[in-house]
């Protein structure tokens, strides 16, 4: 395949794409932006409303009505050909306006979140969204970010990405300006892919491949075809798949019973098509992308971005939600409030060491750092040069920096204390002098850290080595035979909001854990101060001795974790998933990605680091529970609105075709003419429209909210069977008493049929007596307005267009009564009907 593209120089590499060290321009780079299209690897990438339309019009049930206009219009039936092609462009127009309009207002939310880059136009820094990026741009990298895209180093500075997505390694690899050799793209130390992230120093990088085109692109291509589907997903498909067997079976049914019975083959087609648009859900795609987007419009008005709308559901499912704590359940306004030495006396030499190792340190800087530097002095810094590092990581908990001062040489090391406590030989006392440390001294020093852990403050343990004048590297390895000088106590208060806030999604039966890399005294400290009902404490010394069975045993037993590291994390959300819970995992860090990932709704805050954000599937705009918890009523509510269209189909739509097609059988006329079969569809669609706008009664937000296939058959028998009593009610009427004839049964069926159709939404939209939970007035116009439309269209001018008479005033009124009778008796069997058959 030719060179690849670290194994160009980087002048050659320039000089091929047009660009150079101060980058593109803005106009060249919109241009590319244009031809190449953006920077992301989404399969769904827009599209435009030409192929929208087009890829309805390929739908197959579509197709099949457009047979059946063209059959219609060669057999010279004019009337049904018209009216076909007027129903199926009215509801491709209807479909793909609302979901195009829905999605473009979600996706406006989404790019407000989007992560972006500081990248070279014209010879200046900008911040643009990661998309916009192209071929030659020239982009400045810093600790914390996603590298954005594929290229090569034009320069670096202890540059070092973690390239763990891409090739497993979980150790950080260096980046450096050079031509490379290698073959593969692990090896290529000047190559930078989309995908990975930086973890300590700085960079700027030249830009060679963007979106699909990148390596990562290749591999996200398989990993989202592999992307085992969501709840939510699974749950839409099943239901999709039932509703298809059913339909084809009933429609072959009928088209062979009529052919048996000898009926026109050509009406017996017509209707054969008719019953079986009557009973696809054919809308229901879109009023779940118009729910769903409309969810995620008022989620963003209660603070909550969602970057994948079938979150909403599984927002609305959770069960249980994870948290780290730093920012959810503290304020993270962190600052330095002590730092004793090893005699439990506060000294400004551990101060001067702390800021050192802050000071020159290039990873991400933490809240911590950004204490100790506010407490340092300029002295303290003044005389220091810094030589190398070993930037932070959350396996070791610790950061260490070689530094010169005249002659001398030192790693200064900082870190999680009892683990810098346990690698320290010695010890400074206050007089400057370095004496080994014994057993005694062991236990003094850990008795003054396990005292301030007690009283809820964070602590960072400070040490040094000192190391021959001509040293120039230094590695993890030097962190040993360490000289320990003392601590940094910091206090974090704890949030004001967040005790509450966890009561409210408890009592929306959410469980709260704790996640975090933190000292389990500080975690139990800050969860007793907060009154959380924190139940157990589980330590990542303990999860690392169990395998994934044992710790899925434990796991809902317990309620806050301490000093676990970052893949202890995702393992203990996969444990909780493998038994059985519906798990959200908020986190802010680095170290809280890989649980963001693992979880069924993965969230992290606005302010929090690149990888992190990229990582979610919702964004908190403020990093504060309570938000979560309206999220979490708004996702049910959500919900709850799809369900209403799903049961709507399966009762009253369902019932009515099913009826129809059996009565079919024993009369010697169409109870429906196909043409009437599908106005009724198209009306009943339309009455529909109103749904996703509907409010949701706080009794049906009170539970996680989940796909409930059992309830929902329990359901569907239920109202069916109901539906289908009247039906035969009807039709007794008709055929018995009125003895009606074909024009007269047809329209007293089609006004009949809309009436308990359209109107049941009413019912079913609530658990609670239907006069109490009033609709949405929007629900309310689009119903009675359809329903209206309907009846004006079988009995007014229009009618006999479609095969209608006017009806008797009597049969108007027996039809009245009996749905009347169907409300009522529907109203009082919908509490049975939607009762919980769930867990
Ligand atoms: N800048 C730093 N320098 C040295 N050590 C650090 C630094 N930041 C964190 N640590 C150590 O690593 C541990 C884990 O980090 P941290 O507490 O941020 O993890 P976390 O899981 O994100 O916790 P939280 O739940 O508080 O957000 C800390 O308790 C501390 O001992
Ligand atoms: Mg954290």
């Amino acid at each position: 395949m030719g060179v690849a593209f670290w194994q160009e120089p980087v002048e050659a590499a320039l000089r091929r794409v047009g660009s150079s060290g101060a980058g593109l321009g803005a106009a060249e780079a919109a241009a590319r932006l244009a031809a190449e299209g953006p920077n992301t690897i989404a399969t769904t990438a827009k599209r435009s409303l030409v192929r929208r339309i087009l890829r309805k019009l390929a739908e197959p049930l579509v197709a099949i009505l457009i047979i059946a206009a063209a059959v219609s219009g060669a057999s010279g039936d004019w009337t049904s050909f018209a009216i076909i092609i007027v129903v199926v462009f009215l509801s491709i127009a209807l479909d793909v306006f609302q979901e195009t309009r829905a999605e473009a207002a979600a996706e406006a939310l989404k790019r407000s979140v989007a992560v972006r880059a500081e990248v070279l136009r014209d010879g200046a820094a900008h911040e643009v969204p990661v998309e916009a990026l192209v071929v030659g741009d020239v982009v400045r990298l810093a600790a914390g970010d996603l590298v954005p895209a594929d290229g090569i180093v034009l320069s670096a500075r202890g540059l070092h990405v973690n390239e763990a997505l891409l090739t497993g390694e979980p150790y950080p690899v260096e980046k450096v300006a050079t031509t490379s050799t290698a073959d593969t793209p692990a090896e290529a130390a000047n190559a930078l892919f989309a995908g990975t992230s930086v973890v300590s120093g700085e960079g700027t990088m030249l830009i060679l491949a963007t979106g699909r085109a990148t390596e990562f692109g290749a591999i996200a291509a398989d990993l989202s075809a592999n992307e085992p589907p969501t709840a939510f997903e699974r749950g839409l498909h099943q239901l999709g798949m039932l509703i298809l067997r059913l339909t084809i079976f009933l429609v072959l049914f009928v088209l062979l019973a009529h052919l048996v019975f000898a009926r026109p083959p050509l009406e017996s087609f017509l209707f054969a098509v008719a019953l079986a648009v009557g009973l696809t859900p054919e809308l229901l795609p879109m009023v779940v992308t118009v729910t769903l987007s409309r969810g995620a419009l008022r989620m963003a008005k209660k603070r909550v971005i969602v970057k994948r709308l079938a979150a909403i559901h599984d927002l609305g499912a959770m069960t249980v939600l994870c948290t780290d704590k730093t920012g959810t359940l503290t304020d993270a306004k962190i600052a330095l409030v002590g730092h004793p030495g090893a005699d439990g006396v506060d000294s400004a030499r551990v101060v001067a060491l702390a800021a050192v190792n802050s000071r020159f340190e290039t990873g991400i800087r933490s809240a911590l750092d950004e204490a100790i530097l506010a407490h340092a002095a300029d002295h303290d810094l003044a005389e220091w040069t810094k030589i190398d590092d070993v930037p932070f990581d959350f396996d070791r908990r610790r950061v260490s920096v070689l530094a010169a001062r005249g002659a001398e040489r030192l790693v200064v090391v900082k870190g999680a204390p009892e683990e810098m406590l346990a690698r320290a030989v010695s010890v400074e006392e206050a007089d400057g002098r370095v004496v080994p440390i014994d057993g005694a001294r062991r236990a003094a020093l850990t008795a003054i850290h396990d005292e301030r852990c007690a009283a809820g403050f964070r602590l960072l343990g400070v040490a040094y080595r000192i190391v021959e004048p001509d040293r120039v590297t230094i590695a993890a390895a030097d962190e040993t035979d360490l000289v320990f000088a003392g601590w940094c106590v910091f206090v974090d208060p704890p949030k004001a909001s967040a005790g509450p806030a966890v009561a409210r999604l408890e009592a929306q039966g959410v469980t709260v854990k704790v996640i975090s890399g933190d000292a389990a005294a500080v975690v139990k400290h800050l969860v007793g101060t907060l009154g959380l009902p924190a139940r157990g404490l589980m330590t990542g010394e303990e999860i690392a001795g169990l395998d994934d069975l044992q710790l899925a045993a434990r796991v809902t037993e317990v309620d806050l974790f301490a000093r676990v590291s970052p893949d202890q994390k995702m393992r203990i959300i996969r444990a909780l998933r493998a038994r059985g819970e519906t798990v959200g995992f908020l986190g802010d860090g680095v170290n809280d990605a890989p649980a963001i990932r693992a979880a069924d709704v993965g969230l992290s805050v606005d302010g929090a680091t690149d990888v992190a954000r990229e990582a979610a599937d919702m964004i908190l705009l403020a990093p504060d529970l309570s938000v979560l918890a309206d999220g979490v009523a708004e996702g049910r509510r959500t919900f709850a609105n799809i369900l209403k269209y799903v049961r709507m189909g399966t009762s009253s739509n369902f019932g009515n075709m099913l009826s129809m097609a059996l009565a079919s059988l024993v009369i010697p006329f169409l109870p429906l003419t196909p043409i009437q079969i599908l106005i009724n569809n198209l009306i009943y669609d339309l009455s529909e429209i109103g749904i996703p706008f509907d409010d949701v009664s706080e009794a049906e937000t009170a539970r996680p909210q989940a796909w409930d296939m059992r309830g929902l058959l329990v359901f569907t028998v239920m109202m069916g069977t109901l539906s289908s009593v009247f039906d035969i009610a009807t039709f007794a009427i008709l055929r018995l008493v009125y003895a009606a004839p074909a024009a007269e049964f047809q329209t007293a069926w089609f006004v009949e049929s809309m009436a308990t159709q359209i109107l049941v939404i009413f019912v079913i939209r609530t658990a609670a007596p239907f006069w109490r939970d009033r609709p949405h007035p929007i629900l309310t116009v689009t119903s009675l307005g359809a329903l209206a439309a309907a009846i004006w269209l079988a009995l007014g001018a229009f009618g006999p267009t479609f095969g209608f008479v006017m009806l008797p005033t009597s049969l108007l009124a027996t039809i009245g009564a009996l749905v009347v009778a169907y409300f009522g008796l529907a109203e009082a069997l919908k509490r049975r009907a939607l009762a919980p058959t769930r867990r």
